[in-house]
């Protein structure tokens, strides 16, 4: 379970800025408060904060997304699911309601009673876990996936759910990979995230749908573990090395892959969701940020955290996904459509932010 903090991920100074940057939106169903453009505005008069249901928000990234929703819309208007038990801290921080994907009944009931405006889709299995198990990755990354974005329609919905590099392959370019790049997944994972890139565009061009959605490289957080990825290493590695100044790697020393400090995924997916959406000239974004190896990590937490840490590299089955996806990726579309800009570009920044961070933990 997640150990939940009680500050919002995005700096004081940042929601300064989304709050001075916020205007009325004109979108069809109602006004809602915008964070994403430059303009300035005095008056907030006839603004209606958006209901936002945020599904499978008991993983690695929905309680900070959770927490800095609830920071800019209110508590109540943010709803966390997943069907996971949540903890009394989480019961405490808002609205929780248990929502397996699957049921879509379930799901309509959701969004009926609880007058949804915009959906935030995290419920997946990811890429290690789904090639144990790619029959469940199958039904929650596709079935569940399915649900998710009928509903969306029939309710009209905003409908933002986050892609993965896992979409790429050894076809596609290691670095510097475009938006638009030969895709031939390995894992089901990759393939079922394709699927729904393209349900999400095709729902988007026949029934107008407004999805959203973005490719995520490997995210790194202090305060919540990962489900079940390849990148997973990148997280682990710090809590090791604090218990035991050791770590067992599972990937290669020179296996170097796209990575990303959890504020920066944050804040950029908060932009692409109150993106006006004249802005966006396509419905699927790569975000880049840090791009490292296991060997360059472990160097930089020998310099930062002890002399003596201690690493051993023993791949296994997560070596093969991690070479077939890239080591960067190219996001020049999201920076020019809506302004992505991440804080963390630099190994060095991320193990200090880490290191301070669990350490006071
Ligand atoms: N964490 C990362 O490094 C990256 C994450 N992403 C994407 O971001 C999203 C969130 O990722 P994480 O929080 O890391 O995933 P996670 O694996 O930590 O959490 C996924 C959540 O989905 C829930 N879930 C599973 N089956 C469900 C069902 N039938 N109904 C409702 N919920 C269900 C699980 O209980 C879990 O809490 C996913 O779509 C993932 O593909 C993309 C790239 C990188
Ligand atoms: C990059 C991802 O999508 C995820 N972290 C995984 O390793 O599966």
């Amino acid at each position: 379970m997640n150990s939940i903090t009680s500050n919002s991920i995005l700096s004081r100074s940042l929601r300064f800025s989304l709050f001075a940057n916020t205007r009325l939106t004109t979108n069809t169903k109602s006004h809602y408060l915008d964070f994403s453009s430059k303009r300035n505005t005095s008056t907030l008069k006839n603004v209606k904060a958006p209901r936002v249901l945020i599904t499978g928000g008991l993983g690695q990234l929905g309680m900070a997304f959770a927490r800095n929703l609830r920071a800019i819309y209110g508590s109540d208007n943010v709803i966390l699911s997943d069907i996971k038990q949540p903890s009394d801290d989480v019961r405490s921080l808002g609205p929780y309601i248990y929502l397996d994907i699957l049921n879509y009944a379930l799901m309509e009931k959701a969004v009926e009673e609880c007058r949804i405006d915009w959906v935030i889709h995290l419920s997946a299995v990811l890429s290690a876990l789904g090639e144990k198990n790619p029959k469940l990755a199958l039904d929650v990354n596709i079935n569940g996936f399915q649900n998710i974005l009928e509903v969306s329609k029939e309710h009209n919905l905003r409908l933002l759910t986050p892609s993965t590099m896992g979409v790429f392959s050894v076809h596609s370019g290691k670095t510097n990979t475009p938006d638009f790049a030969v895709m031939r997944p390995d894992t089901i994972y990759g393939i079922s995230k394709i699927h729904m890139e393209l349900m999400g565009e095709y729902y988007n061009k026949k029934y107008n749908l407004d999805f959203r959605s973005l490719r995520y490289p490997g995210i790194i957080s202090a305060d919540s573990q990962p489900g079940g990825g390849t990148t997973d290493y990148a997280v682990d590695i710090f809590h090791s090395a604090i218990k035991t100044n050791s770590y067992s790697c599972f990937l290669k020393k020179d296996t170097s892959l796209a990575m990303m400090y959890l504020d920066d995924c944050i804040e950029g997916t908060l932009k692409l969701l109150t993106a006006p959406e004249e802005s966006l000239k396509q419905r699927v974004y790569n975000i880049n940020a840090i791009t490292f190896s296991p060997e360059e990590l472990a160097q930089e937490i020998k310099k930062q955290w002890s002399p003596d840490f201690k690493i051993e590299y023993k791949p296994d089955f997560r070596q093969h996904i991690a070479d077939t996806w890239p080591n960067s990726l190219d996001d020049s579309n999201a920076r020019r459509d809506w302004n992505f800009d991440p804080k963390i570009r630099s190994t060095e920044q991320l193990v200090s932010i880490m290191l301070s961070k669990l350490n006071k933990n």
